[in-house]
């Protein structure tokens, strides 16, 4: 038996979260005696898939394929199945980003196994085999038993701390048995909305609420946000009376991240905005309202006007430059 993990690659470069995925792959692995193997497919330079050996991997399983350049759920999830068959891996690992969310539940077909998304640690128990996730936007856990012998889980981003060490695994070359059928998605053009950070990449997060009072006064949030090499983000009122675009909108109806830092900025903390933003790693808000509910989910607080507190930020941010 064996663990592998699926590894995307993303503009030439693994992700955070792929680190993530491997460092939480090496403790499992060592909890149950076996090896992790990791998979990556499409084309990746030799150094990058070396460090997937830093983060944990006892050996590296490679495609070069062009065809996997796109997504495409049917060949991947096939490829990836193939995979676990030759390696006997009864666990598969995937992040919970948009590649795992996709591809578990039609791998999880083709292996006849138990998927869990969202996985936030390791499993609390091996025998019965019992994993924990985040439920009800956050606000409670689930215990999940996982009864069949093979398992698939995506794991939740900032869940699990990285781990790096001096490690060296082999690289070998895999051939996935694949037909032109099996890919079905094409990309014919790609119409990118910006050219700034991507807000679901982004590590570091500035987010303003209807505290900002309107979108003349954004230009020093988008400062701050420039200083940190940050993307901007918004409440959803805030996009609402299209003081921001509405790819700005994060929440529970808008889009869901999980940055290391995010600043909250005059947001309240309402429970459908922290919906999309508990997974941070850290947040700091900014509130005139010490009662402000978005204090019991910050790691750091500063009870103040925003008049006041934004220029010293930007100050600090480009001092610390
Ligand atoms: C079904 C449903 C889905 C929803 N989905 C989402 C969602 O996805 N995302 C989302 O964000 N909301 C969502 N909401 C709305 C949510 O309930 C809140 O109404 C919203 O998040 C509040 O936005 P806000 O914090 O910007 O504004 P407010 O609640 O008005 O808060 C503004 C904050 O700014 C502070 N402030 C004011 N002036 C200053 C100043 N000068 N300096 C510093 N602080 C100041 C105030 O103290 C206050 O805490 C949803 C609501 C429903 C019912």
């Amino acid at each position: 038996m064996s663990i592998l993990a699926y590894t995307p690659i993303r503009d030439g470069q693994f992700t955070k979260l792929t680190y993530e995925l491997l460092s939480y792959g090496r403790a499992l692995a060592d909890q149950l005696s076996t090896e992790l193997v990791a998979l990556s497919l499409g084309k990746t330079e030799e150094d990058q898939l070396k460090t997937l050996a830093e983060y944990g991997a006892d050996k590296i399983l490679h495609s070069n394929d062009d065809r996997f350049e796109q997504l495409d759920n049917r060949a991947f999830s096939k490829a990836i199945s193939q995979a676990a068959e030759k390696n006997e891996a009864n666990i598969v690992l995937m992040a919970n980003d948009f590649t795992g969310k996709a591809l578990a539940p039609a791998t999880g077909v083709h292996l006849k196994a138990g998927v869990v998304s969202g996985v936030i640690g390791l499993p609390e128990s091996t025998d019965p085999f019992v994993v924990k996730k985040k439920v009800f936007t956050g606000k409670a856990f689930a215990r999940i038993q996982v009864k069949g012998e093979r398992k698939i889980f995506t794991l939740e981003t900032n869940s699990y701390e990285i781990t790096q060490t001096s490690k060296e695994a082999a690289i070998e070359t895999f051939e996935p048995q694949l037909d032109e059928g099996d890919f079905t998605t094409k990309i014919i053009e790609e119409d990118k909305q910006t050219d700034k950070i991507l807000l679901t990449d982004a590590d570091i997060v500035v987010s303003g609420g209807r505290g900002m009072k309107g979108p003349e006064h954004w230009q020093p949030l988008e400062e701050l946000a420039e200083v940190l090499g940050a993307a901007t983000a918004c409440s959803r009122p805030v996009s609402d009376e299209k003081w921001r675009p509405e790819e700005e909108h994060v929440g529970q109806t808008g889009k869901i991240i999980a940055p290391n830092l995010y600043f909250a900025l005059g947001i309240s903390g309402a429970i459908q905005h922290v919906a999309g933003v508990s997974g941070s790693k850290t947040i700091v808000a900014v509130n005139n309202d010490p009662e402000a509910p978005i204090f019991e989910v910050a790691n750091y607080g500063i009870v103040g006007d925003l008049k006041e507190v934004l220029p010293n930020l930007i100050e600090a941010a480009k001092a610390a430059k």
